[in-house]
């Protein structure tokens, strides 16, 4: 595809200047001028990505994959489809600059040629030279304590447990936060690559909402729904958790993981979820695979992939038709939907805001093929505001759940993120 000749593009053959910019450079403009910001890295890809918007208030969209231009979604938890009260809730990152770093963290940058455009450089030239080497964020975080949060969120799972026992529902997510300090305002593309060094098969974002003060770092293991250059869409179930990790250290092989009934139901609830949705557009041709162990980080879990070829089936807005239908799918919510939604907002005391909503990037060329949309659930994240990172961690729930295990399961959840960041 040739690039339009409105937009200028910094090529390895054609540089602005004697400098060119990197991730860090790019996204610190951005902050200096109170624009937002996404910074993503692919599951198994080395290339990373980052586009700034220069809109400082962000649109609230219909996630509509077949209408949006190149961007990056990011949606809250609390964004059904059924909600007529506010039917847009999703931020939109339109890419009016974007970036392709390749591993050596050079620089192919596009953008829109125009006055926005220009300040953007402008301000990227007044940036302070970089400074040496920051210390590293070791020792320098400290865990914030919450004394009941353990009773409360215990109490709750014994609640959800009693109610699945009556038949009330099947499968509900409950989820926790906990807070941890930094010492110092921590860099965040600097914690973006210390995920991106840790989990290369995840998806790792970092995305800045200047107007919400946040931003949030995720390494998700959770495909949502992806439209590749040749249409092919992908979704998958993923649930059921357990270590990575023998008691002495040493990996778990996956292929000999063993599973309880508890959390293999768990996970077949999760994928009768996406087969109701297929069924729910009358769509047979899909095909199924697994459930496999996966690893993610830390955990293992156990996994189902879901393929269809859109241009076969005759069905080019499959993506933006699932989406809508998935969100949000028994993974982070429960069984049936609404019951279980109604159950987690009676619980929960924190606000999910972004985590177990959905994001990633949309109409992106991703590769020399084609645009593609890579949208994932927003889980093993954190927000971050100025020096205080909150992070979320939920574990699905059903009649079978020991509610103090549930407990630990969030804890190592937490610690996905936690033990790479305090390095
Ligand atoms: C809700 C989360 O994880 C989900 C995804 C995989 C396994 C899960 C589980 O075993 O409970 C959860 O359903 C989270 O990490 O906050």
């Amino acid at each position: 595809m040739q690039p339009d000749s409105s937009i200028n593009i910094i090529s390895s053959t054609q540089r602005i200047t004697d400098r060119r910019p990197d991730s860090v450079d790019l996204w610190e403009t951005a902050h200096t001028l109170g624009f937002p910001a996404a910074l993503w890295r692919l599951p198994n890809q080395r290339d990373k990505h980052l586009i700034v918007s220069f809109e400082k208030v962000l649109p609230r969209v219909a996630a509509d994959l077949d209408e949006l231009p190149a961007g990056f979604l990011i949606s809250p938890f609390d964004n059904l489809n059924t909600d007529t009260q506010s039917p847009d809730q999703t931020l939109f990152l339109r890419a009016d600059l974007q970036a392709i770093f390749s591993a050596e963290n050079q620089a192919d940058v596009k953008a829109v040629s125009g006055e926005m455009t220009d300040r953007f450089w402008q301000a990227w030239h007044s940036l302070p030279k970089p400074q040496p080497e920051q210390p590293s964020n070791s020792e320098m975080l400290t865990v914030l304590s919450d004394a009941g949060a353990e009773a409360l969120y215990v109490r709750n799972v014994a609640e959800a447990v009693e109610a699945m026992q009556r038949g009330e529902f099947r499968k509900v997510v409950l989820s926790r936060t906990k807070q941890v300090q930094f010492a110092n305002v921590p860099n965040a593309v600097t914690l973006f690559d210390k995920l991106c060094q840790a989990y290369p098969t995840a998806f790792v974002s970092a995305v800045s909402i200047p107007e919400k003060g946040q931003i949030w770092i995720s390494a998700t293991p959770e495909r949502l729904v992806s439209i590749d250059a040749d249409g092919i869409f992908r979704t998958a179930s993923l649930a059921g958790t357990q270590s990575a990790f023998e008691p002495d250290g040493t990996p778990k092989r996956p292929p000999e993981a063993m599973w309880s009934q508890k959390e293999i139901e768990e996970q077949a609830l999760v994928n009768r979820y996406i087969i109701e949705c297929f069924k729910k557009i009358r769509l047979r041709e899909y095909v199924e695979e697994g459930p496999k162990t996966i690893i993610a980080g830390n955990l293992m879990h156990l996994s189902t992939f879901f393929t269809v070829d859109t241009q076969a089936v005759r069905y080019p807005q499959l993506g933006t038709v699932m989406l809508r239908l998935l969100h949000p799918t028994a993974a982070v919510c429960g069984t049936p939907r609404d019951v279980a939604f109604r159950f987690i907002n009676r619980h929960e005391t924190h606000d999910r805001e972004l985590y177990s909503g959905f994001l990633g990037p949309v109409n992106i060329d991703t590769t020399t093929e084609g645009a593609a949309s890579n949208l994932f659930v927003h889980i093993r994240c954190m927000k971050l505001e100025g020096r205080l990172a909150t992070l979320y961690a939920g574990a699905g729930l059903t009649e079978d759940s020991v509610p103090e295990r549930e407990w630990q399961e969030t804890e190592m959840k937490c610690q996905t993120l936690l033990s790479v960041i305090s390095k």
